[in-house]
């Protein structure tokens, strides 16, 4: 079985005691290391699974890594913990919070939620949102506790310096609150886990013992916090295994720290570094061209990567008028290696800088008929109604959690008003209880006068779901919430298409708590509400990805780490768009461009036998129209790799200003100083056969039901469709709005 690996993986893997940095290229095997390296634990040296902690980088890559283990071992694979970071420490944290005055079953804030919660204290602090934003504060929260530093350090290091001073006073009521409402944010979840393993020896102790073999995948991207974490639980044994690669360090703009890669031997001064040279992925000429354009940057570990997989096609190059052909060329090219059987679109891979990118390739896909699944955008747990319901269950699992409370009490209406809330908000905070226990006393607030009765109503609604928590599985006491409070009959009399798209959602959400009962039923383990909430707060949009379908898969940069796809297409390869044009004019341009080469070479590294890049020369963004060059990663490429037309360009000056606010106003007025010219149309459609029907035919539209197609023309971007619909009569609409099927 071992005989799959070189004779440096090996070393690697056979090497299980002792601190060891394997420190590699991207598609060396590294990842594929720590799972045989797991394996080889527990079958050769006989150590109990039990014993073991592995962490990666996505839910996903924790389940192959189960997956490919239980192949391997056959017994045990359940009890090893493979997961990330976040999942370690609220499991950790499930147990033991309650030594740091936290309730176990605590709840997790997405983003969305710490908007609101900061919203509520700037407001209790009387600080103008429109002068000093939210976000602004949560930002540097988050990078504080990135660097583990709490309320207390943080207002010492702001002596002198005002804006930090309020800042520190913002951050210690958000900790208060959050502790109030017993939550904790996703960077608590790190923080605290330190926090306890330092305050609580005897806690400390017990994980030490039990994770005496530690591996951590990514490790590039850890911050200081997570390197403090692993640092402690592997003090004891030092037996830590850490797996990387500083060219694809990505996440400085979440306090990935690159130090506590590069300074690992520092840390553990007998720690064994192992190099893996051979890349199993990529072609050579895709590596020769990620080695083209990383060696670009300073300060990096040298490393020669080579590889036996031959040299295969040269990179397809492509430069377009505009981000529609672009996307037009991408669609044609994926639907030709399709039909010519040479790919499944699960093997295409669609990768760029920006999510507002996605948007152009999702119309032209729809119109074409080709299936794909965008990871990330919008998530599917920030929509209204997943939010609604899944507050629902948040109040009934925990009630202290203020925010998920006020969200629902009024929805649907129930007629309970602002000054109602606010009256019980006040009571709550006068006698410090929390605002669910402030409604089950409302007869007690004599502010509230009559509107007491209205509460009534819903604390022995949520009362009598309490009880029924406790034997009902998730899925069906998310029924009996929608049945009874009329959530989905009331989308069902709105009955328009937004309606009708939330309820599928609902629906959705239903499937996901039973896929989940199932999942729990497997594995032997208890389905509770709240280990389905912690799974949903935890649910990563790369975990959405499901290999059995067939779908072209589109994502940013970011989230393609540690992936691998047949074909890439890397898109909007434009100055200004990749490299941002942030980083061009940043104040340490230097290591922003070296920060987005690193991306760019992960990009690259992603592609097994194929990589096409493209850009265009003009596109829109937020609403203007850019006229961008060729990147200069593409032009760090040797040419020799390139197929397609390689345009020799007047080389432009960039705009030099003193101040980063000047240079974007530079920027906004003249890009590059080009003419304004008007966009061009969609390029050639072509061919209607694309939109799956024809004039004729007969189609379903979501609202208007079924009717025939009388005309096809192309319109400037799209296809105008004249539809006689049996019930509304006849409408002219574009294609790629109106999602027509035929039927
Ligand atoms: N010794 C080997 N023989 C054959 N295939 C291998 C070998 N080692 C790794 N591979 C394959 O090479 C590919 C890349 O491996 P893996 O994903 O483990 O690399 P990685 O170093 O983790 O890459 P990245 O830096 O992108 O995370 C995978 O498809 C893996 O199965
Ligand atoms: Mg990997």
């Amino acid at each position: 079985m071992y005989e799959k690996l070189n004779n440096m993986q090996k070393e690697a893997v056979f090497q299980t005691e002792g601190p060891v940095l394997i420190l590699a290229g991207a598609g060396s095997g590294k990842t594929r290391v720590l799972t045989y390296r797991t394996g080889y634990l527990i079958e050769e040296k006989g150590v109990n699974p039990y014993n073991i902690m592995a962490i990666t980088f996505t839910n996903k890559a924790a389940g192959e890594m189960r997956e490919r283990i239980s192949e391997q071992v056959g017994y045990g694979a359940e009890s090893i913990w493979v997961s990330t970071f976040h999942s370690t420490c609220v499991r950790i944290l499930r147990r033991h919070i309650d030594r740091l005055g936290f309730d176990n079953n605590f709840t997790i804030y997405d983003s969305d939620d710490q908007k609101t919660l900061m919203k509520d204290i700037c407001k209790r602090l009387e600080i103008d949102t429109k002068i000093y934003k939210e976000r602004t504060f949560l930002n540097a929260i988050s990078s504080a506790k990135d660097e583990l530093m709490d309320p207390v350090a943080f207002e010492l290091s702001a002596v002198g310096d005002y804006n930090r001073q309020r800042q520190a006073k913002v951050y210690r009521e958000y900790q208060a609150a959050l502790k109030k409402n017993n939550a904790l944010d996703f960077d608590d979840l790190i923080m605290k886990t330190v926090e306890l393993f330092r305050a609580d020896a005897e806690v400390l102790d017990y994980y030490q013992e039990r994770f005496r073999y530690i591996m951590v995948d990514e490790y590039q991207d850890t911050n200081t916090a997570q390197f403090e974490l692993i640092r402690t639980l592997a003090s004891k044994y030092q037996n830590l295994c850490v797996v990387g690669d500083d060219d694809q360090s990505i996440y400085k703009f979440r306090g990935a720290n690159i130090y506590n890669i590069l300074n690992f031997e520092k840390h553990f001064p007998n720690a064994r570094v192992i190099k893996l040279e051979q890349n199993y992925r990529s072609t050579q000429t895709i590596l020769d061209a990620a080695n083209g354009v990383i060696k670009n940057n300073e300060g990096r570990k040298e490393k020669a990567l080579w590889t036996e997989n031959g040299t295969g096609d040269k990179i397809d190059f492509e430069q377009f008028d505009t981000a529609y052909e672009e996307a037009d060329y991408i669609a044609k090219d994926i639907r030709k290696k399709v039909e010519a059987g040479d790919y499944q679109y699960k093997d295409c891979a669609i990768l760029y800088r920006t999510n507002a990118q996605s948007r152009l390739f999702e119309e032209r896909f729809v119109i074409s008929g080709i299936p794909y699944k965008i990871v990330g955008g919008v998530n599917f747990y920030a929509r209204k109604e997943i939010k609604d319901l899944l507050c629902y269950l948040k109040t009934i699992d925990n009630a202290r959690d203020d925010l998920a409370v006020r969200r629902i009490i009024n929805v649907p209406k129930r007629g309970i008003g602002a000054t109602t809330l606010n009256r019980v908000q006040e009571y709550a905070d006068a006698h410090d209880i929390s605002f669910y226990n402030a409604l089950r006393g409302a007869e007690e607030i004599t502010t509230l006068g009559r509107a007491a009765s209205k509460i009534k109503p819903f604390v022995m609604f949520i009362q009598s779901m309490r009880s029924k928590a406790e034997i009902l599985g998730v899925s069906e006491l998310l029924r009996d919430i929608i049945e009874q409070t009329g959530y989905v009959t009331e989308l069902e009399a709105e009955d328009t298409e937004e309606a009708k798209a939330r309820i599928e959602n609902i629906d959705e959400l239903i499937s996901k708590a039973a896929a989940y009962e199932d999942v729990c039923e497997e594995n032997g383990e208890p389905a509770s509400l709240s280990g389905f909430l912690e799974e949903v707060a935890l649910v990563a949009d790369i975990d959405s990805l499901d290999e059995d379908q067939d779908y072209v898969i589109l994502m940013t940069l970011h989230s393609a780490k540690g992936l691998e796809f047949p074909q890439v297409y890397l898109a909007g390869m434009e100055d200004g768009l990749f490299p941002s044009y942030m980083s061009i004019v940043a104040d340490d341009a230097a290591a922003e461009l070296e920060e987005e080469r690193r991306l760019a070479y992960v990009g690259i590294t992603r592609a097994k036998q194929n990589l096409a890049i493209t850009c265009a020369k003009q596109r829109m963004v937020r609403g203007e129209t850019q006229y961008n060059k060729v990147s200069r990663f593409v032009k760090e490429i040797p040419r020799e790799l390139l197929s397609g037309a390689v345009r020799k360009e007047k080389e432009h000056k960039e705009p030099k200003a003193a101040t980063y606010q000047q240079a974007k106003q530079i920027f906004r007025a003249k890009p590059y100083g080009m003419p304004q010219k008007p966009e061009k149309s969609f390029g050639t459609p072509g061919n209607p056969a694309s939109l799956g029907y024809q004039e004729g035919d007969r189609v379903r539209h979501m609202k208007f039901g079924e009717g025939t197609v009388q005309n096809i023309v192309q319109g400037g971007r799209d296809y105008e469709v004249t539809v006689d619909f049996d019930k509304v009569g006849v409408k002219k609409m574009f294609a790629s709005f109106a999602k027509l099927k035929k039927v």
